[in-house]
């Protein structure tokens, strides 16, 4: 279980030492999260037709992973929408948006309220906040967690459940059903009570495991993704 500091020094690691690029590992970040979403959501299995699935993004790269998955999602029959209120003016984001839209994902100028979600989508994913989050939240992020802690449909969060703190939690935050962990899990994942808890993100290279004790389980074959139990 890594500490804030920890993940972002990996992280830092990933693009300095090793020099990877952002766009590199977020879309591994996000094509595992599909994949893993996938797994345990089968498309065929949803009782919504046409496997509606709602993203909520947020402003860094947490959300920039929310949107490749979204893209994902799409080529494996899902078929998504996108909620993303703040949009930086950095070409990554911007590209990954146009991508997006150029598969006819539409992004949705508001954000419906909890049964409006509860009747419309299979579940919804959470790639609001992911290990950078501090503090109090921010506008408009407040409204949009308190609506995502009233829908009854499951909550899928990418990397952190939005708003918690990434050491102790938030028992009074968003209570995911499903949580993906990224490179390694980080330490509120202990008090995640919701029924899947999948491991993404395999690009973590043996030395750098190795120098933050990682101890992470070995993926089986080519797998991009495994359940944690
Ligand atoms: N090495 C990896 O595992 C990789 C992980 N990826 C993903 O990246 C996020 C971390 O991304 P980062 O850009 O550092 O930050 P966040 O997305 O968590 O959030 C930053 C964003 O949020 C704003 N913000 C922070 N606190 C608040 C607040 N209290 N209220 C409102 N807004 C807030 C802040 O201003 C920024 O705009 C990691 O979790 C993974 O999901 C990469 O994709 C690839 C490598
Ligand atoms: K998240």
């Amino acid at each position: 279980m890594k500490s804030q500091e920890e993940a972002q020094n990996i992280d830092i690691e990933l693009f300095t030492e090793y020099q990877y690029s952002v766009d590199q590992l977020m879309e591994l970040a996000g094509y595992s999260c599909a994949v893993s979403i996938a797994k345990a959501y089968p498309v065929n299995s949803l009782s919504k037709s046409g496997g509606t699935v709602l993203l909520c993004v947020g402003p860094g790269n947490n959300g920039g992973d929310g949107l490749v998955c979204a893209r994902h999602l799409k080529m494996f029959g899902y078929q998504p929408s996108i909620f993303y209120p703040k949009r930086p003016d950095k070409p990554l984001y911007k590209n990954l948006s146009h991508q997006c839209a150029a598969l006819d994902i539409p992004f949705l100028s508001y954000l419906p309220n909890s049964q409006l979600i509860n009747e419309s989508y299979n579940f919804v994913v959470d790639a609001i906040f992911g290990f950078s989050f501090k503090g109090e939240i921010r506008a408009p992020f407040g409204d949009v967690l308190k609506t995502l802690k009233e829908i009854k449909i499951p909550l899928c969060s990418i990397d952190v459940p939005s708003g918690w703190d990434i050491e102790k939690g938030n028992p009074d935050g968003v209570n995911p059903d499903f949580l993906i962990s990224l490179t390694a899990p980080k330490k509120c994942a202990q008090h995640f009570k919701g029924k899947h808890h999948y491991l993404g993100g395999r690009f973590v290279p043996p030395d750098l495991a190795k120098k933050y004790e990682l101890n992470l389980p070995d993926y089986p074959g080519t797998e991009c993704c495994l359940e944690l139990k």
